[in-house]
């Protein structure tokens, strides 16, 4: 009997991750706010001024006082001066008058409306109102947006280019951040050969590398590559230690499961602690979660060696581990399409199919089936844009049935 969950459900295993992230939320850090594009939030931002922080025109034109316009036929206004947007210059409208005003320009004292350039003609100093705007029109009304001390944006939000302009409006130089995991990754594996060398009979290219740091770096994290590891006991365990000593999160890749070479579930449970070994679900069912132990402070992340097990794997299972360690507080969104031809699974375990999305112009997202649905069909995984989840237990999905998916 193993000490630790094994063949778990897909439900249950993000449970276990969702737990084990919890327990190591990473420290803020101030971060520069034009660094701070798509890190999360580690502090709520309240609004220290008012938006908009005056009342400004919205058009080019002329603010005037609504109450001089006769009603609805047109009215010549004495031109009293310009504001344009910069400096407030202190200018007063009075009874009969207007001023020049362009768009973002401070309203002067005792105008209430704009009216655009295109509705008016100017006669000398005088401004001649072709068609009168409603009360109020053009004009953005101080605080409209946001008051003092209004909550922007929460703890866990994703910094998304609006967020980080909402915070830039308000003069923050600075955000308190989630610092980002250190992360490590190795691939091992005695066939592997990295691209540019020759190849012997029996050998492969190492093409998990590129796929996992690419996918890591979709994320926003600068992952180290390690070299690749033989299939040696000793020397996974030395170069995992040192990993594990100086890193947040380790990912290895290969050697995970129930082969003669397969070093790294043996050496986690004896030097770590396993949260998870084996999740039911096809690929990437060997996949392997574990504290490091005596291997250090790392979360160690083992994920199988077919290449779509990884991508499986790190879509599922690794990137909501992230989002955990990051404390993000929004969920990803969660896509769901009507089957584009009748799938039948071979057996009951949930799983992870490849597929193309498209969205037709009847607003219904749609998503195509590769049929080449083995774990290491790359070209089908390169040839598709999404992962088709397909819930344990049934086994027969009719074209039209709504499933879940995973852009990637
Ligand atoms: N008797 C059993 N055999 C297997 C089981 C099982 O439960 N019992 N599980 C199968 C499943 S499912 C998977 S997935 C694989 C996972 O195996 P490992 O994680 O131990 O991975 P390896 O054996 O090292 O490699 C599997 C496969 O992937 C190729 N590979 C590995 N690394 C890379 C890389 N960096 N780039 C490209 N390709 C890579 C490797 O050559 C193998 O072909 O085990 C099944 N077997
Ligand atoms: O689970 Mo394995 O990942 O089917 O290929």
């Amino acid at each position: 009997m193993s000490d630790f969950p094994t063949r778990i459900a897909y439900a249950v295993a993000h449970e276990i991750v969702d737990a084990v992230a919890i327990g190591r939320q990473l420290p803020p850090e101030r971060c520069a706010l034009q660094r701070a594009h798509g890190r999360v939030l580690a502090a709520d931002v309240y609004a220290v001024l008012q938006q908009p922080p005056f009342d400004n025109s919205a058009m080019d034109g002329f603010a005037l006082r609504h109450v001089d316009l006769g009603g609805g036929g047109e009215t010549a206004l004495e031109l009293a001066g310009e504001q344009f947007a910069g400096a407030a210059l202190g200018l007063r409208i009075g009874t009969g008058q207007c001023a020049r005003i362009t768009t973002g320009a401070p309203l002067p004292a005792g105008a209430d409306t704009v009216v655009m350039k295109e509705n008016a003609a100017v006669d000398g100093n005088r401004v001649r109102v072709l068609a009168t705007p409603a009360p109020g029109q053009h004009v953005r009304r101080a605080g409209e947006d946001s008051a003092v001390g209004d909550r922007l944006l929460q703890v866990g939000d994703i910094l998304s280019p609006s967020r980080v302009a909402l915070c830039a409006s308000q003069g923050m130089a600075e955000l308190e951040v989630r610092r980002r995991p250190t992360v490590a990754v190795f691939t091992t594996g005695d066939e592997l050969v990295e691209p540019g060398l020759p190849l012997r009979p029996g050998e492969i290219y190492n093409s998990n590398r590129e796929q996992l740091m690419g996918l890591l770096r979709a994320e926003g994290l600068e992952p180290v590559a390690w070299p690749t590891l033989p299939d040696d006991p000793g020397a996974i365990e030395s170069a995992l230690r040192h990993a594990g000593n100086a890193f947040d999160l380790v990912i290895t890749c290969g050697g995970v499961s129930a082969g003669e070479k397969d070093h790294v579930p043996a050496l986690l449970q004896a030097q770590g602690r396993v949260r998870f070994w084996k999740v039911r679900m096809k690929p990437g069912m060997p996949v392997l979660l574990a504290e490091g132990g005596r291997l250090g402070e790392a979360l160690f992340l083992c994920l199988p060696g077919n290449p779509v097990s990884v991508l499986a794997t790190w879509l599922t299972l690794g990137r909501r581990l992230l989002d955990g360690l990051h404390g993000r507080r929004e969920p990803r969104l969660r896509l769901h399409a009507r089957l584009g031809s009748d799938w039948h699974k071979r057996q009951e375990r949930l799983e992870f199919l490849r597929g193309r999305l498209h969205c037709g112009e009847d607003g219904v997202l749609r998503v195509e089936p590769n049929p080449a649905d083995g774990s290491h069909r790359m070209r089908a995984a390169a040839d598709s844009d999404a992962l088709i989840v397909l819930a344990e237990g049934p086994r027969d999905y009719p074209a039209g049935s709504v499933v879940e998916v995973l852009p990637y």
